[in-house]
Parts: structure tokens; sequence; C-alpha cells
């Protein structure tokens, strides 16, 4: 590591090699759409006829020692690009982290399969050898039960702010390339550009934007544990663009919707300055405006006649006002693309706005929301530049939806739980605790809160957990994604080392 890279908060000390042989870690931040058959569709339609991967017979019950577990266990899930139905490894993400010395895998399912995927860890015997990890979230504690009683695993909480900072921070200090930001900013022409992946003391202090289902911004004054807190939030976020676009579009999840917002064009439903204005340069000038922008987000719809999605002759109208000819029906990706300007428009400002209050000039985007979004980083790009005069920067992280498992995991290798924002440490009353011994697994199940727990998408073989009530959020479906650190290095798989 260069000396400029140097951190105020060191990474953690290499795993003694003993111990480090010992342990991996999963950790998780969770992906959340709604609707039913939106995440069927995208998922698979039927979560029954979940093809699990099989177990090899019960060998691995024989193995001899926890070293053949772990082996077990990397190879299960480090050679692995798919978990049973909706279980993914971010191959693309894995890397080689010298602070830690060894590979860390990033790995999401969708929380509707949680059951299926404790199935898979009793199959597989991938529960064989551990007693806890650490997790984050809503989800740590809701699933909390679900966990203890089926795998015998412990879930030691982390505060779900605390774990995202850590994530970064670590991310920030360990990974050259982990940040970029776009150059040359202007809603399409801007790149990307890498920056160093550094955190020093003039980084301080900084925003932390996290859009995921809601939006939760937090101040982060230094590189101590409580030197954080959340100081705003947002209701308008990336479930906000899943609700509506539900109710709008018949995508088919998540990245359907964005490809289909590439396509679309938001002024045909967004009202824009100059449709208020017109073209006159000195009033907009006055106006301090460029005609360009948003005036009103889906303001043209209020002046349109009819249903603004069917053509003149369907409305039978005959049209009238501003009504042109039927390139002017509004399509579901004009609409996808409006939700979408709609949402990251009001990040945008509210970001800058919270970036003004306390004085920083660094704002750190993050969250599944942003996942493969270029609409999006851009747009919060432009938006943030353009309302600071170019005196505050929007920045991107590579792993923008791991943060929180990412800090699970590190704060579990720490030891302790329960940090300021988290929850009341280590769960009790592990059954197989007793025949666990030199494991510890952390896994972040970051935000797993709003699982469908509908019956008609529980996994029937899978006995109903006791401790969650079906009742409760039946219409809502997560994804929680994993972390798995294999400090055997798996030197050969090397993605990017840490410089
Ligand atoms: N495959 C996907 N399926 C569903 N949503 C996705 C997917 N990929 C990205 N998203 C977006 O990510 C959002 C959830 O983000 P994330 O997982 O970071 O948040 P969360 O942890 O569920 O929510 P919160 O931070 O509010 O607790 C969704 O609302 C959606 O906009
Ligand atoms: C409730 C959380 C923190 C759960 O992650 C998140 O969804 C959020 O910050 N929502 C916005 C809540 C608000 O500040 O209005």
């Amino acid at each position: 590591m260069k000396s400029s890279q140097a951190t105020k908060n060191p990474p953690p000390e290499p795993l003694d090699s003993r111990e480090r042989r010992a342990r991996y870690s999963l950790g998780a931040k969770s992906v959340s759409s709604v609707g039913e058959s939106f995440s069927e569709a995208h998922h698979g339609n039927d979560t029954r006829t979940a093809s699990l991967p099989s177990a090899s017979g019960d060998s691995f019950g024989q193995l001899p020692s926890h070293q053949a577990a772990l082996d077990h266990f990397y190879t299960f899930a480090g050679n692995q690009e798919t978990f049973g139905i909706s279980g993914r490894k971010d191959s693309s993400l894995s890397f080689h982290c010298r602070a830690l010395g060894g590979v860390l895998h990033f790995l999401r399912f969708e929380t509707k399969h949680m059951e299926g995927a404790l199935e898979l860890m009793k199959r597989e015997g991938l529960d064989r050898s551990i007693h806890s990890m650490g997790c984050t979230g809503g989800g740590a504690h809701k699933y909390e039960n679900l966990w203890s009683e089926q795998v015998g695993i412990d879930m030691v909480k982390h505060g779900e702010m605390e774990t995202m900072v850590k994530g970064i921070e670590f991310l920030l200090g360990n990974r050259v390339g982990e940040c970029y930001s776009y150059k040359d900013v202007g809603l399409e022409t801007e790149r990307k550009a890498l920056r160093d992946s550094v955190i020093s003391s003039s980084s301080y202090p900084y925003i932390v934007v996290s859009i995921g289902t809601g939006v939760s911004l937090i101040l982060v004054t230094g590189p101590g544990r409580d030197q954080f807190r959340r100081v705003s939030g947002s209701t308008i976020g990336g479930g906000t663009y899943l609700g509506l676009c539900k109710l709008l579009t018949k995508a088919q999840g998540f990245e359907d919707l964005l490809e289909m917002a590439g396509r679309g064009r938001n002024e045909k439903v967004d009202l824009l300055v100059r449709d208020i204005y017109g073209d006159d340069q000195s009033a907009l000038d006055k106006l301090k405006l460029p005609g360009d922008i948003v005036a009103s987000s889906f303001g043209k719809m209020a002046s349109k006649d009819g249903d603004p999605r069917e053509s003149q002759s369907d409305r039978g109208s005959g049209g009238g006002g501003e009504e042109g000819g039927d390139e002017d029906v509004v399509g579901e990706e004009d609409l996808a693309r409006a939700l979408l300007m709609l949402c990251t428009n009001n990040i945008g400002h509210i970001a800058y706005l919270t970036a003004q209050i306390y004085n920083t000039n660094k704002i750190y985007f993050i969250g599944n929301f942003l996942r493969h979004n270029d609409i999006a980083q851009r747009r919060l790009s432009f938006s943030i530049d353009y309302w600071s005069k170019g005196q505050v920067e929007g920045l991107f992280l590579e792993h923008e939806g791991y943060l929180g498992a990412l800090g699970a995991f590190l704060l579990s290798q720490e030891g302790g739980g329960g940090g300021a924002d988290g929850g009341a440490g280590a769960a009790q009353g592990s059954k197989k605790k007793g025949r666990r011994r030199s494991f510890s697994a952390g896994e972040g199940v970051h935000e797993i809160k709003r699982a469908d727990l509908s019956e008609e998408n529980r996994n029937a073989d899978v006995q109903r957990p006791r401790a969650i009530d079906p009742g409760r959020g039946n219409r809502r479906r997560a994804t929680t994604s994993q972390i798995i650190f294999n400090p055997h290095g798996d030197q050969g798989k090397r993605k990017e080392d840490d410089k």
C-alpha cells in the first residue's frame, strides 16, 4: 500500500494463520422488491420447484475435521456461481484482500428463499461448524429465531448504519479502484473516472447516502466507531421506484426496469422548465434555471386529455390541447424513466442540502438501488455537481450493495456485537452450540425484514418457523446477499489484488 494511502482507521490485523483457516464468513446486503408477480417473474414463478443443488450424499457428515468442513464450504460456496433459485455470486466483485489475507466473495439471494437457503445449508452440511455469525439490518432481528432453530446459528447483531460505515471505510482504505465518480458531468456525456480508494484525515466529514428500500443519510466525522450518525432520511427510495413501477408498467424485475428506462424519454412525462417558460432565454437567465431540467415530475401528464398511454384514436376524443400524433403516446419505458428521474432527483436534492448543512464536499452514494443503475448514478452525479456549482462531488462504490454485509463481517471478526444502532448482541439458545467450537462465521443479513412470508411462497418442504408471523410483510420480498471470506487466498482465482 502506498504511504499516501495510509488510513486513520487501520484494517483489521491479519488473522493468525491457524485461526484464519478456521474462519469464514458470510455477509449480506439485501435487495428488496415489492409485489409478488414482480419477484416471481424475475426470479422464477414457482418457489416450490426450487432446484437447490443436491447434496452429494451425506459424505459431509463423515468429514473428519473442521478443516475438511472448511474445504467443503469453500469449494461449495466459492466455486459456484448460482445457489438454488435466486442465489447468485457477484463474481466480478470478488477480490483478494491483503489486509485480511484472503479472498472475499459476494453472494446474494432473495429473502423469500430464506427457508430454502437454510435447507440447502443443512443439506450440504454447510452449517456444521458454524455457531454464530455477524449480522446487520432488520433481518438480523427478524430471522434470528429461524436461523437458530433451523441451523443452530446465532446472529451477532451489529447496527445497520455502523456496518455500512465500517464497510465503506474498509473498502476505501484497502481496495484501490473501489471508488469512482463521473467526470465531464453532463446528463449523457460524463464518463466514469476511477478514484483512489483512500480514507485520510482530509476525507472527513463526508455524507453517506444509502439508497435501499428507503433512504438513509449518515454523517461520518471521523474514523472512530462512534464518529457517525444518521442525520436524515427519505421515504422515496428504491422501494418507491419498484412499487410505482409495478403500478405503471409490466416490467419483470429491477434489471428489466432499468433496461426499459434506458429506452424511455422522461421529457414525454415530466414538465420541463422550458415547457413553462418557453424559449425566452432572458427569462431563463433571470430565473437561473436551464430550460431543459425538470420543473415538475410527471407534470406533463396533468395537461393531457384522456389517458396519455393511449393513442389519440384510442382516446376517441379527437385530441386537443397539446396533443400531437401517436409519437406523443406515453409508453411504459417513458414512465419507467420518469419514475427513475423522480426518485433520483429527489434523493440528489436531499443529499446536496444535507451536504450543505454539514459543510461536506463528499457524498458517497451506496445501496442496491444503484446496482447496475447507470442512469441514476449519472443523474445523481450531475445534480450534485450542478446544485453545488462543482463544489461537492458524488462518489460511488463498486460494492455498493454489500457495504452492510461487509461491515458485519468485519465487526464480527473484531468480536462483540450490538453497535450504536445495532442490536442486543448474540442470540441465545443454539441447540447445536455444544458441538461446534472453532468456527466463527459472520453473516450480515442486512435488511431482510420485509421478506415475503406469505403462505403460497413458502417452500413446502420446510417447516414454518414459529417465530415469524406469516401475516406480516406478505407483499414484499427481499434478497439478502452474502460475503464469503476465503482465507485460503484462492490465489488462482484472484481478480484484483490490493495494491
Ligand atoms: N434484483 C433486484 N430485485 C429487487 N430490487 C433490486 C434488485 N436490484 C436492485 N434493486 C433495488 O434495490 C433496492 C433495495 O436496496 P437495498 O437492498 O440496498 O436496500 P434494503 O436494505 O432492502 O433497504 P433499506 O436500506 O431501506 O433497509 C430495491 O428497492 C430496488 O430498487
Ligand atoms: C428504515 C430504514 C433505516 C431501514 O433500512 C430505511 O428504509 C430508511 O432510512 N428509510 C427512510 C426513513 C425516513 O427517514 O423517513
